[in-house]
């Protein structure tokens, strides 16, 4: 999985294992993870969907990637799924009979939802940014990540309704335990109408808006600069454990913590943090073994 990271450094260009991605390393321990179909805005085809698996698999995998940024090239960062994809693959299950043609739908439906399910999965934080459009896919996308950014044209559309379908990726999963608003949310989901950047911000779903994408994807490099130069055992296993706690009662998250800390505090991290600490350095100054 290394190995395959490294191999797809400043990809995108030949050599690349992507076609739809653009993989670099902005900085030490940064992964920029770029969707890279400007001329179609984006918009998530065949490939996209395999290969955010394949490359967020080989970040988790990775030593060398402490953080992940996530953004799109060129003029908006997603305009969904690729609608002439979509009838080829989705629409048109094979099978027998009913059972078997369900059954097959079933099967593809999983393999949707686990290209967004691996950003979670993945240990290493993902802070997203978000520039333009965010429609459809992009919100069961941004929904799956650690930290939302966005520009002050950014807007979302949870647009599933429009082109007759339930959201099945992750939004309708996801977003209520991003937006303290059911209403808000059931909103959203029912009209497809478009949220702007004021009101992304408002209702929780972004944490910052930024004046233009420079100035965000600069904000998104200092986030993830920030995340990079701390502990990496204290990094996921933070990470792990609050996406547990979403899920699980205070008892039960209290529990897997204790369970989780009770190898991953007999780390040399500790005491190198908080030697640090009371010195006053920046935990930025620690030199941690990799992870
Ligand atoms: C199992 C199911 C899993 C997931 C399901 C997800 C559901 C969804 O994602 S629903 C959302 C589907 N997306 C849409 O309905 C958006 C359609 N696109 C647009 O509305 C607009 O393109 C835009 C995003 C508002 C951007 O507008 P603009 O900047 O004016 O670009 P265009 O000129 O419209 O497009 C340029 C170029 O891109 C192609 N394109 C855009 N969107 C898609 C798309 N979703 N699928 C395929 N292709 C797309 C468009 O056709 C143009 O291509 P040309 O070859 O240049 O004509």
């Amino acid at each position: 999985a290394q190995v395959a990271v490294r191999a797809m450094s400043s990809s995108g260009g030949p050599g690349s294992p992507y076609t739809s991605l653009a993989i670099s390393q902005p900085a030490e321990f940064i992964t920029h993870v770029e969707l890279n179909r400007p001329e179609k805005r984006n918009a998530m085809n065949k490939a996209f969907w395999s290969e955010m698996v394949d490359c967020f698999n080989a970040i988790a995998g990775d030593p060398d990637c402490r953080v992940v940024v996530v953004s799109g090239a060129g003029k908006l960062f997603t305009a969904g799924i690729d609608l002439m994809d979509m009838a080829s693959d989705v629409l048109q299950p094979e099978g027998d009979d009913m059972a078997r043609t369900s059954w097959n739908m079933r099967r593809i439906i999983a393999k949707y939802q686990d290209t967004f399910s691996v950003i979670e999965k993945c240990p290493k934080p993902v802070v997203v940014a978000v520039h333009g459009a965010c429609v459809g896919g992009g919100v069961d996308l941004i929904t799956a990540c650690d930290i939302r950014l966005c520009t002050q044209d950014a807007w979302f559309q949870v647009k599933e309704v429009d082109i007759g379908l339930a959201a099945d990726v992750g939004t309708l999963q996801r977003l209520p335990k991003v937006i303290g608003s059911r209403s808000l949310v059931n909103e959203l989901a029912l009209t497809a109408r478009k949220m702007y950047a004021d009101e992304a911000k408002s209702s929780g779903l972004v944490s910052r808006v930024f004046a233009d994408k420079e100035a965000m994807l600069a904000g998104a490099l200092e986030i993830a600069g920030e995340i990079a130069g701390r502990s990496p055992v204290a990094v996921q296993g933070t990470k792990v454990n609050l996406i547990y706690s979403r899920d699980h009662s205070v008892a039960e998250g209290l529990d897997y913590m204790a369970t989780w800390n009770m190898s991953m505090l007999q780390t040399a991290d500790v005491m190198k943090s908080a030697q640090a600490s009371m010195e006053k350095k920046s935990p930025k100054s620690i030199v941690f073994s990799k992870l």
